[in-house]
């Protein structure tokens, strides 16, 4: 197949079924026609293993099960690409066989952020009365937030994003009253419900996760024209500051309870800066390591440098005391 095989052949887009993700597609897709209009897309919505399950994900397989369904569908030749949050995908294994991710898109904002029930006058995480519940799914938010308030009470929501927001607005049965709760600025602004934030963390506050606000564009190795087409999308920085977390997350080895945190930025002059925090559950216990790269072509070394300073503080402990 060669690059002038578009607009004849047509392109299927292996997603979620999920509103963030069918929002994802759609960008991509309006991306897509601009570089070639008559572009003929097929959207393959599929419902995973993941999203009908409703216990806990661990006990299914644990890390990676949103994309991997996706990844056989791409494998087996069912679909011809796929958009991927990078924050779903695992870091501790390699790339499905066969796949590449040919192209990431300009990253959104990394950052976390508070939402209150609708009606309730809270504005910050300091703002909580002692005991309050916050909601969230992940172990490097319960860590940081149980870090700065360790009187807070965190819990777990799954679900869609939408459906969570129910669950706060107390629309949805939970167990626990909800006090306020902290999802993706990105995918808030993706779904058109930023207005629901209350509180942005900034970086130094919640170090976001590895990947966060990045979409991966996904395909066969060796489809050559589709391959050619994501890669005129392809955001170099975010690929590189991608590049440089993810290296950071594989060398620490983590499990899919690891309160882990990246985050790479480019700085003015062009040097790539990487801070890194592996904590405990419920963040009394962490290592944080910050370095900068000389130029934007060492990601690779910049993540390893990083990695191995939070290992050299004790980052393996920490993991390991964690049960998995
Ligand atoms: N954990 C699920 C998930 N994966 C990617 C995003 C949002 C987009 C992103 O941060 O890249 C979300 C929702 C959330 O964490 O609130």
């Amino acid at each position: 197949m060669s690059a002038t095989d578009f607009p004849a052949r047509g392109l299927r887009i292996g997603t979620r079924n999920s509103p963030l993700a069918l929002a994802q597609v759609d960008q991509v897709s309006g991306l897509l026609r601009k570089i070639e209009p008559a572009l003929d897309i097929e959207v393959v919505p599929v419902t995973t293993e993941a999203d009908k399950w409703q216990g806990d994900l661990a006990q299914l397989g644990g890390k990676g099960l949103f994309v991997r369904e996706i990844d056989q569908m791409l494998q087996r030749g069912q679909v011809d690409m796929a958009v991927h949050c990078i924050k779903d995908v695992p870091g501790d294994v390699p790339m499905p066989r066969g796949l590449i991710f040919a192209a990431y898109l300009p990253r959104d904002d990394v950052r976390d952020v508070l939402l209150v029930p609708e009606g309730s006058d809270m504005r910050t995480l300091a703002d909580l009365p002692p005991g309050a519940s916050v909601a969230t799914s992940a172990v490097r938010r319960k860590a940081q937030i149980n870090r700065v308030r360790p009187d807070l009470n965190v819990v777990r929501v799954r679900g869609l994003v939408g459906s969570r927001i129910d669950k706060l607005d107390g629309l949805r049965p939970m167990d626990h009253k909800l006090d306020a709760m902290v999802l993706a600025h990105a995918g808030l602004e993706r779904l058109d419900l930023m207005h629901r934030a209350r509180q942005v963390f900034e970086v130094g506050e919640m170090l976001p996760a590895v990947g966060a606000g990045a979409l991966g564009l996904e395909c066969r190795k060796d489809d050559d024209a589709v391959a050619y087409l994501l890669q005129q999308l392809n955001h170099e920085r975010t690929m590189v500051e991608v590049t440089a977390e993810r290296v950071l997350l594989h060398g620490l080895r983590g499990h899919c309870n690891s309160p882990i945190a990246g985050h790479c930025v480019t700085e003015p002059d062009g040097q790539l800066s990487l801070r890194g925090m592996v904590f405990s559950r419920d963040g009394s216990k962490f290592v944080h390591a910050h370095s900068w790269g000389e130029s934007m072509n060492d990601p690779v070394v910049l993540g390893s440098r990083v990695c191995a300073e939070l290992l050299r503080q004790g980052a393996r402990d920490i993991i390991e005391g964690i049960p998995h």
